[in-house]
């Protein structure tokens, strides 16, 4: 398996140098020359796997021979089977036809684990190989930042150094990264937003000398690893629901589009996917540009929903080069004058096609509170702020009358924003009993200002200690 940068510059990569490399030299992400496509007889013989067996298989088909596929079905049984339920991703039924899919069973309680757990893993086991180390470098605005930390935390060949930004976070969030005081984590909040931590990441590794240096790897959904061990699910959810014989809509909450791909994937795969819903809070870029072709940045606002509080969704550009006929030139073109002007000139027909496949929606906070009050009282189901927006733009853009399941993405633990769930239903969450006294953990972190030099100094300064 090949892949390609959107922008079309940089040469060629197997799997093992997408996984190393993260972002391509050329500013751009890695995508797969072709896509694996598998037919319904084919999808069919998956229904019913365990769902480590199944990531391991349809993971392979990204991996090629970069891992051997018996260390692969060894690396995610050991991945999943430290989740908080038998199924690792196990689905709840909040209405008639409408499910969540609940992926926050793993060790820090949302989404991130499914695919951190796994990629951790396959860093340790590609860097014993080469006898490496690597220095990863990651933002967060809440989730990612824990989950990575978790998964690489003690790793003799690997030093990482997460930047969220300063009081952006929840409490529960930021303790979950900040307890972590194994010598190789180190947490830094920076004086910004999260895109201020994702364009500092992002010049870190457009600053190629200290790249090479430093030998940078990222753990966000820039590096297709990730989006590769989230498609699992969406897959998993589908055939359980009746997939290929029977088409299915998925909601996902959404902020840096990274989730949202990974089931547009499973489309692309062959899966019959008939409506994707790119559900997000207040910070509706995604809606403006999917209902008026209005890609323009505006400032990010706090909301209930920290974690999809993004102005610029990386991932939109994978989807972008498909809809551009996988032109790199054109791609580049239109993420440089994004960049320079702060709005991205998208040709009508790549816009069509792009709304064709994606139905955009946003919702305010009361919208929040109001959409975890009512999936309590009716459904007897507790939702966290980001999930909420999920089923609230399932309700309105694959109503039961679709008539086919709708599978909403429930992407963090109730626990994790108590606060919000507790003002929409008057219950506060707990947090299971292994992180119950994060509170009295004692943090440790950093407080830098969102300037390059010092945050590599910073990085730097960091993996030599922890090398030496
Ligand atoms: C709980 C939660 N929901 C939704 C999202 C948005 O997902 P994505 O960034 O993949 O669009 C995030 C952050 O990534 C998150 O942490
Ligand atoms: N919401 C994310 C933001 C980073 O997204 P990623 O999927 O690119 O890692 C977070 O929780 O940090």
């Amino acid at each position: 398996m090949r892949y390609i940068s959107t922008r079309g510059q940089a040469a060629p990569r197997d799997f093992e140098g997408v996984l190393l490399a993260g972002l391509a030299e050329d500013g751009g992400l890695f995508v797969p020359e072709t896509w694996p496509s598998l037919s319904p007889a084919e999808w069919r013989a998956l229904r019913g796997l365990p769902y480590p067996e199944l990531a391991a298989r349809l993971v392979q088909l990204f991996v090629g021979d970069a891992v051997a596929p018996a260390d692969l079905r060894r690396m995610c049984a050991e991945a999943y089977g430290g989740f908080g339920h038998p199924a690792t991703v196990p689905m709840s039924q909040i209405g008639p036809r409408t499910f969540a899919l609940e992926l926050f069973h793993g060790p820090t309680l949302a989404f991130k684990d499914v695919a951190l757990q796994l990629l951790g893993r396959l860093f340790d086991h590609v860097l014993a190989r080469r006898g490496e180390r690597i220095t990863i470098v990651g933002a967060t605005s809440g989730d990612t930042g824990s989950a990575a930390i978790e998964a690489c935390r003690d790793r003799a060949a690997i030093d990482i150094t997460i930047l969220h930004p300063l009081n952006r976070t929840s409490e529960v969030q930021r303790r979950q990264m900040t307890t972590v005081l194994s010598a190789n984590v180190r947490n830094i909040a920076v004086e910004g937003d999260f895109d201020t931590c994702q364009d500092l990441v992002k010049a870190m590794f457009a600053d190629a000398p200290f790249r090479t240096d430093m030998r940078l790897a990222a753990v966000n959904s820039i590096n297709w690893a990730r989006i590769a061990a989230q498609i699992p699910y969406y897959a998993f959810s589908a055939l359980a629901l009746g997939a290929p014989d029977r088409p299915v809509a998925f909601s996902v909450p959404t902020g840096n589009f990274g989730n949202v791909l990974a089931a547009w994937a499973v489309r692309r795969m062959g899966l019959p996917v008939e409506r994707l819903i790119v559900a997000s809070n207040r910070n509706d870029i995604l809606t403006r540009f999917l209902s008026e072709n209005d890609m323009s940045m505006r400032p990010v606002e706090p909301s209930l929903s920290p974690s999809m509080d993004i102005a610029v969704s990386s991932n939109f550009e994978r989807v972008l080069h498909d809809a551009l006929g996988r032109d790199g030139a054109a791609t580049g073109a239109a993420m440089q004058a994004f960049r320079q002007t702060g709005t991205m000139p998208v040709p009508p027909a790549a816009w069509a096609e792009m709304r064709g496949l994606f139905h955009g929606f946003s919702l305010s906070d009361a919208g929040t509170l109001a959409e975890i009050g009512r999936l309590w009282r009716e459904a007897g189901y507790l939702a966290d702020p980001h999930t909420a927006a999920g089923t609230a733009a399932a309700a309105l853009l694959a109503p039961e009358d679709l008539g086919i399941p709708v599978i909403v993405a429930a992407t963090a633990h109730p626990a994790k924003f108590p606060d919000a769930v507790e003002r929409a239903t008057g219950l506060r969450p707990p947090l299971p009993t292994r992180l119950g006294d994060l509170y009295q953990r004692q943090e440790r972190f950093d407080v830098l200002p969102a300037d390059l030099a010092t945050i590599e100094a910073a990085v730097r300064g960091h993996a030599l200690r922890n090398a030496a």
